[in-house]
């Protein structure tokens, strides 16, 4: 079996088509949507994805409002912006990029966004929608994971799903989403006991534990459908370095019926599902 690769990049190309086609009939009777996003710090790769998201918001026809904090930037600073933010009438989605510094108590912050404008989906009131299936902001990753999926497979239920990593922003959220499909869903992670074999009943198996090709090729049912949510950077045998996932993806291609890359899987369909729900909360918010 030779496993298709899931072009993430190309699907979330098409989705960005898409969302600015709604946007462009929008527009013609309301106010442009509006996405705040803040950095807090010089992360250089937030950095990146914070100018990737506000370009591609301009892309599709939206406003996008860009705030830099320094590191060291208070809580109560963030926490005023936060409050700003809420009750600026243009800014229909907020988003803080995470991680934020040590000293900023990360879920305070979270909890402090208007839940209508929650466009990530971490706010208590959301995760808590999400989870008994009545509606709410979902985060980005797990959706976009959950469209590259459905890219594959059109129903699902039934199947077993396999979440390796148990972090609020991707594994917790996503065995919802899966649940939500009918399959049956183990939340595996860095201390669950024999976890090939566990990773080996996986008919859909994601990978979001953050370590570079811990799932081996080995581990990975045959036919199945393998989301690698893991972004590492790693050195390159040139010298240089290399973006690889959590799934050593050269030995799943000759097993998986289907499986992301590292780069151009998931990554791309995180800001492309972030534009998506930014649609939507302004959709909402103005109805
Ligand atoms: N508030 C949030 N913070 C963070 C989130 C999030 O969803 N909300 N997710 C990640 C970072 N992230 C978006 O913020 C993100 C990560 C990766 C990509 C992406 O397109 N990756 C590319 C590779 C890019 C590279 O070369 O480094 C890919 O996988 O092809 C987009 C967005 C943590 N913080
Ligand atoms: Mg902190």
């Amino acid at each position: 079996m030779v496993a298709k690769i899931i072009d993430g990049k190309a699907i979330s190309e098409k989705m960005r088509a898409g969302l600015a086609k709604e946007v462009s009939n929008l527009v013609r009777h309301m106010p442009k949507p509006g996405l705040a996003v803040i950095v807090v710090g010089d992360d250089p790769a937030s950095h990146v994805y914070v100018r990737s998201k506000a370009k591609q918001t301009i892309e599709v026809g939206m406003e996008s409002f860009e705030y830099q904090l320094p590191a060291s930037a208070s809580e109560h600073q963030l926490l005023d912006l936060v409050a700003t933010l809420n009750n600026d009438e243009r800014v229909d989605g907020i988003l803080v990029q995470l991680p934020l510094p040590h000293h900023i108590n990360a879920e305070k912050v979270l909890r402090a966004i208007a839940p209508a404008k929650d466009v990530d989906g971490f706010h208590p009131l959301n995760v808590g929608l999400v989870a008994t299936g009545s509606g709410g902001m979902v985060p980005c990753t797990p959706l976009g994971s959950m469209i590259l999926i459905k890219s594959v497979r059109d129903n699902i239920a039934g199947l077993n799903a396999v979440i390796v990593g148990r972090s609020n922003i991707v594994g917790k959220p996503m065995a919802q989403l899966l649940l939500q499909e009918s399959c049956t869903v183990t939340i595996a992670h860095s201390r669950t006991a024999d976890l090939p074999a566990v990773v080996g009943a996986a008919d859909i198996l994601v990978a979001a534990v953050g370590r570079p090709e811990m799932v081996r090729g080995t581990w990975v049912k045959p036919g199945s459908v393998v989301i690698d949510v893991g972004i590492n950077r790693v050195a390159a045998p040139d010298g240089k370095s290399k973006l690889v996932g959590d799934v050593a993806f050269g030995e799943c291609l000759d097993r998986a019926a289907a499986i992301t890359p590292v780069p151009g899987g998931v990554g791309p369909m995180t800001i492309s599902c972030l534009l998506q729900n930014t649609l939507r909360a302004a959709t909402a918010r103005r109805a």
